[in-house]
């Protein structure tokens, strides 16, 4: 589902040109390291359509054609949404009363020092899995402390049944939901001792799909954080040392919404291209 990934690869590797650029683009073409510095650009954004999974059913994207240039002039479509569709956040507002909106979340909290807590081994086991405090100890003792401010996100491998609704949603004949999420006792830790910024998942929600509660909705947004959900592409993104863009729409109002993800690299170096005639320096990714 997440194509992003993919289609920066094919944009850098037309950028760069010749020689060292060559070998430049050969590496860029490996996964990202586990750890530690990253080259490139990742795309943490499912694409959005009717067919993309929505939390609660019926609540799916819908679009339409309002405009076409052999009739208009012009081409533009129309989109009913609601906030918590795709890859989205959820603002403070979304499950604290009085929490502030999408306009209201700051800039400078939308890009994020990033690190990804993997519990795909487990959640392929288990569905109703979350992130404990244990998993982000066991984390800090193999990668370092999690720095204040940080981005948090789960990376459970959900992002790739993103094209399959039931799997993604994962149903059970009574309708509750199955899929991973972060644990209230994780999330609260986070807050307390390390101060974060935001979570992350790649899956439908910040809590389990499981949860009636929502405790880790409120624990976060009660604290003032955002939440970001429905993440693709986390498996190439390095566990520590990576920043995370958070493109969101500022909605009036806004309990959320929408946004583009990026988790942009160093740049890979910069290349000589061609344009109109002329030999120019391009920065690339
Ligand atoms: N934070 C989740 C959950 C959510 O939106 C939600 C939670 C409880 C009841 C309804 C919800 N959203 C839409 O139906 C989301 O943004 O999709």
């Amino acid at each position: 589902m997440c194509t992003g990934p993919g289609r920066t690869g094919v944009t850098r590797r037309a950028l760069l040109s010749g020689g060292a650029g060559a070998a430049a683009a050969v590496a860029l073409a490996e996964p990202a390291q586990a750890a530690g510095r990253h080259r490139g650009l990742r795309d943490l954004t499912h694409p959005l359509g009717p067919a993309f999974p929505a939390f609660s059913p019926g609540e799916e994207a819908a679009r339409g054609t309002v405009t076409t240039i052999p009739d208009d002039g012009y081409y533009m479509q129309q989109w009913r949404l609601i906030e918590h569709v795709g890859t989205h956040v959820d603002a403070p507002a979304h499950f604290t009363p009085g929490g502030r909106t999408s306009t209201e979340l700051r800039p400078s909290e939308l890009i994020r020092p990033a690190v990804v807590i993997d519990i795909a081994e487990r959640a392929a086991r288990d569905a109703d899995t979350v992130v404990t405090v244990r998993d982000i100890q066991a984390f800090e003792r193999r990668h370092g402390r999690i720095p204040d401010g940080a981005a948090v996100l789960m990376y459970s491998g959900w992002g790739a049944k993103a094209g399959d609704p039931d799997a993604y949603r994962g149903a059970d004949a009574a309708g509750t939901l199955h899929f991973p999420g972060f644990g209230t006792d994780a999330c609260e830790w986070l807050l307390r001792h390390r101060a974060i910024g935001c979570l992350g998942v790649d899956t439908l929600s910040i809590d389990p799909g499981d949860s009636a509660t929502f405790d880790t909705h409120r624990a976060l947004t009660g604290a003032d954080r955002y939440g970001l959900e429905n993440l693709a592409g986390l498996d190439r993104v390095p566990r520590h040392g990576a920043t995370v863009f958070v493109g969101l729409i500022p909605y009036e109002g806004g309990s959320g919404g929408q946004a583009r993800v990026l988790a942009p690299g160093e740049w890979s170096g910069v290349g000589r291209r061609l344009v109109s005639g002329r030999v120019r320096v391009v920065a690339a990714w």
